[in-house]
């Protein structure tokens, strides 16, 4: 990250802290309740520039035997590191995601993460990850982001024509 930071401020519109937020998209593999195969997390806006989120570790999440899917883990901290950009002004995308898997994380267990702004500096926002199954003081895995802020029109103007909303978003509904 680099030295030299912008002041982080909450966008006056967001979330309260502990408001439910609002979907990316609502069929958002991790966030969207109309997705037919997707996580859906529902995320909650935390103190300061953070979102919190629980996921029950279902058997289809199964990667090894009776444990989480490495792909399956890093889409949950994708949409809710995500999902914080949110709280500080227009939507991010991924632009790189570092993940530490750091104990097995076993099916049938809820998995708690917890996504923080570490610093923003122009479009770049910095952003830490954190999971654990109960116990803050045991992480199971972490993660480090860096989300890029995009016009959301404009970035995705040539493909909204495929995603399963075209017909509501071509019809100018101000969701994107
Ligand atoms: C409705 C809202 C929807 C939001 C959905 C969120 C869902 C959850 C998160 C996701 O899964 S998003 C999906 C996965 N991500 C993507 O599809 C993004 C694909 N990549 C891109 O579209 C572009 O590469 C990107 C928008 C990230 C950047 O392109 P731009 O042309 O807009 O910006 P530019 O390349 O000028 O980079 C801006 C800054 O970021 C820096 N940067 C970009 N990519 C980087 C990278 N990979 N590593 C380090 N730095 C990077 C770049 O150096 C520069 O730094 P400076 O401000 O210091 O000049």
């Amino acid at each position: 990250m680099p030295d030299e930071l912008d002041v982080l401020e909450r966008h006056p519109k967001t979330s309260e802290p502990g408001e439910l937020m609002r979907p990316h998209n609502m069929t958002c593999f991790g966030c969207g309740p109309e997705s037919p195969h997707g996580l859906h997390l529902e995320m909650y806006a935390g103190e300061g520039f953070s979102v919190d989120a629980k996921m029950p570790v279902q058997q289809w999440m199964e990667g090894g035997p009776g444990v989480i899917h490495g792909g399956i883990l890093s889409s949950a901290f994708d949409d809710v590191m995500g999902m914080t950009p949110r709280l500080i002004g227009p939507a991010a995308v991924t632009a790189h995601l570092q993940v530490d898997f750091l104990q097995p994380i076993p099916v049938g267990k809820t998995l708690h993460l917890h996504a923080e702004i570490l610093g923003k500096q122009r479009r770049k926002i910095y952003v830490e990850g954190v999971a654990h199954l109960g116990d803050p003081d045991r992480p199971v895995a972490r993660a480090n982001g860096l989300f890029v802020q995009i016009d959301v029109r404009a970035h995705f103007a040539d493909h909204v024509e495929n995603s399963a909303k075209a017909a509501e978003y071509l019809g100018g509904k101000p969701q994107l």
